[in-house]
């Protein structure tokens, strides 16, 4: 079996945090793109100003690297609350809920990441809170076990996740707004990238901008981080970050003029050699490239379907006659796409 791929779209090192950290927009107006979450998000937040109270609770869906972590930031920093960090990896039992929920200040925000991936029994409890602000703790053990009801500040919860349709209804249903995030425009990651080469002090030419842009599958984290490796290229090449640099550096790490990686060609080159285009369902398909079913779903799915390589249909996963093209692969007579 291949050795298994990275996730694209998730940060890549330390290194890339604190990258990141550096590029994240502090407010709602400097946040690039996605304007109808910005004027959703904008309303909810001012309604709830004006009352005095805590905002609804807030769900951000979507692929990894839409901006998920900086609206919660966001949402931190026009309500001039302190933020709280979490993720549903780190809530595993009840009790890290529990000592997380008993020591959040009136008003904070608390960010859950991949809040698809809690514990069921974090999960009951932070429905119950998310409502009535208050838990049961559980005092002692077996039958002499009691339930101590514990009364909670207002606060607001800030959940993200990339698989919205995993979250159970009742919490689902909790959250007052959903927001659901969506690719960027290329137009608009040109604007991301504008802002950063801008922080960086780096001169990027225009069809750079443009080539980057094209490159980054719609997703802010890829612009920046093309964005790193070009300028990298242009500091060791001792040459002007050009479209020309941008060709270079970027074949170096093997994305192609579509913004496919590796792994992308991979699935693709699996689905058409392996299973004759398909249709093959997504699991079927990660085993044979050894890879996880979860990040092909996540990660490299949605960009494949929605730059018109790969379709979906009742019975599989079928690459599309782009598919065959884009690789340089002769186009079958029939593609079963009904
Ligand atoms: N709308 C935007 N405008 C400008 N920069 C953005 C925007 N959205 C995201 N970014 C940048 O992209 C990077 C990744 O964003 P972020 O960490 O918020 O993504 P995410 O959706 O939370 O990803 P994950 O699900 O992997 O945690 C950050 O550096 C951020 O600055």
């Amino acid at each position: 079996m291949s050795e298994p791929f990275n996730d694209y779209a998730a940060p890549e090192s330390e290194a890339e945090l604190a990258f990141e950290g550096a590029l994240r927009p502090k407010n709602l107006s400097e946040f690039v793109g996605q304007t109808k979450v910005r004027t959703q998000l904008d309303l909810l937040l001012r309604a709830a100003a004006l009352q005095g109270r805590a905002p609804d609770h807030i769900l951000l869906a979507g692929p990894p690297g839409l901006g998920k972590t900086t609206l919660a930031m966001i949402v931190a920093e026009e309500t001039s609350q302190p933020l709280r960090m979490s993720s549903g990896p780190a809530l595993q039992h009840a009790g890290d809920l529990a000592s997380v929920l008993s020591s959040l200040l009136p008003g904070e925000i608390l960010f859950i990441d991949e809040i698809h991936r809690m514990a069921r029994s974090a999960e009951e409890m932070l429905y119950l809170a998310m409502e009535d602000f208050r838990i049961d703790i559980m005092v002692g053990k077996g039958a002499g076990a009691t339930s101590v009801p514990l009364e909670l500040a207002p606060f607001t919860v800030v959940g993200a996740t990339t698989r919205a349709g995993l979250l159970p209804n009742p919490l689902r249903d909790r959250f007052g707004f959903t927001a659901h995030l969506e690719f960027y425009e290329d137009a608009e990651l040109e604007q991301v990238l504008h802002r950063a080469a801008r922080l960086l002090e780096l001169e990027l030419s225009d069809d750079a901008l443009t080539s980057i842009a094209r490159r980054s599958r719609g997703t802010p984290r890829i612009a920046n981080r093309l964005l790193r490796r070009v300028r990298d290229y242009a500091l060791v090449h001792e040459t002007p970050a050009s479209g020309e640099a941008v060709d270079r550096a970027l074949e170096l790490y093997d994305v192609d003029a579509l913004g496919l990686d590796r792994l992308d060609r991979a699935v693709l080159h699996g689905l058409i050699s392996r299973f004759r285009g398909g249709p093959v369902g997504i699991k079927t398909l990660a085993v044979s490239i050894g890879e996880e079913s979860d990040t092909i779903e996540s990660v490299v799915e949605p960009f494949l379907v929605r730059s018109g390589l790969l379709a979906r249909t009742p019975r599989g996963r079928v690459a599309t006659e782009l598919a065959y093209l884009h690789l340089g692969l002769p186009v079958p007579e029939q593609i079963p796409l009904a």
